[in-house]
């Protein structure tokens, strides 16, 4: 049985692919946070994104576990088990499945930007701390967003979180690294093909080997948590 409370990162994304830049600053949030690990919720689909031009769930979650190899990052596609697609909702179904856990959102400042216009974005903010990662080209919005006028008022520093013993809700986090310039955009205006290569003809078995891992993972989470 665990003696403390897992301090667990949340970045939710289209993954559409994955790329360096996720887990880049996924390792660097993670140390400054002081975490145990992070999920990366591949999402059925971002509310606010188009359908157009989002590669099957599969593919994007396949190349999640690629850039997470050898790191404590664990990829999941665990929204779709879990029938949600707004972070409000998964987040509520999370905190009650993982009661023991600490968790903490992660994203980059493009989406504290337009984070206003999220499903109960407010309660999102109540129901875990907020980590924000400096993005190049969105800081500026992201700082004078609706959502920032409101949550400036609960940001605490990055110690805050490491001492698990003070971790609360809501918090904002501000986090600035070196600025990593790469985005799943890019990536798809260079190489539009890139999900069929990554399937192939279809899930290979070693595919849906780790399809069976996710969910087994995340029962046996679930046990610990209720043990
Ligand atoms: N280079 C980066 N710097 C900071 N945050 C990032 C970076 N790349 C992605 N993120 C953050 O990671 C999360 C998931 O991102 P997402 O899967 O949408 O990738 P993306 O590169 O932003 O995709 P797209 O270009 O299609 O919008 C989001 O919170 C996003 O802000
Ligand atoms: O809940 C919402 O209203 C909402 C609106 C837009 C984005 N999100 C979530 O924000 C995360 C980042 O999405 P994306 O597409 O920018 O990678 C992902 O987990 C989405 O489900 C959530």
């Amino acid at each position: 049985m665990r003696s403390r409370p897992q301090l667990t990162g949340l970045l939710g994304g289209s993954f559409n692919p994955a790329h360096g830049g996720h887990r880049r600053i996924t390792l660097f949030a993670m140390d400054a946070l002081g975490l145990d690990e992070t999920w990366w919720l591949v999402s059925p689909g971002n509310p606010l994104k188009p359908q157009a031009g989002m590669a099957p769930l599969a593919a994007r979650l396949k190349s999640a576990r690629n850039q997470a190899r050898r790191a404590p990052i664990v990829p999941t596609a665990i929204e779709q088990r879990l029938g949600t697609r707004y972070t409000v909702d998964t987040l509520a179904k999370l905190t009650r499945r993982y009661p023991k856990r600490r968790f903490i959102w992660l994203m980059g400042s493009d989406n504290l930007a337009q984070l206003h216009r999220w499903k109960d974005w407010r309660r999102i903010a109540r129901t875990m701390p907020i980590a924000v990662i400096a993005r190049p080209g969105y800081d500026a919005d992201a700082m004078t967003s609706p959502a920032m006028a409101w949550l400036r008022r609960y940001r605490v520093p990055a110690a805050s979180i490491r001492k698990r013993g003070q971790w609360s809700a809501p918090a904002l986090v501000l986090l600035r690294f070196d600025p990593d310039y790469r985005s799943a955009t890019a990536i798809r205006r260079a190489h539009a093909g890139w999900a069929d290569a990554l399937l192939g003809k279809g899930l290979d078995s070693q595919e849906r080997g780790a399809k069976v891992r996710d969910r087994l993972t995340f029962r046996k989470l679930r046990q610990e948590d209720k043990a």
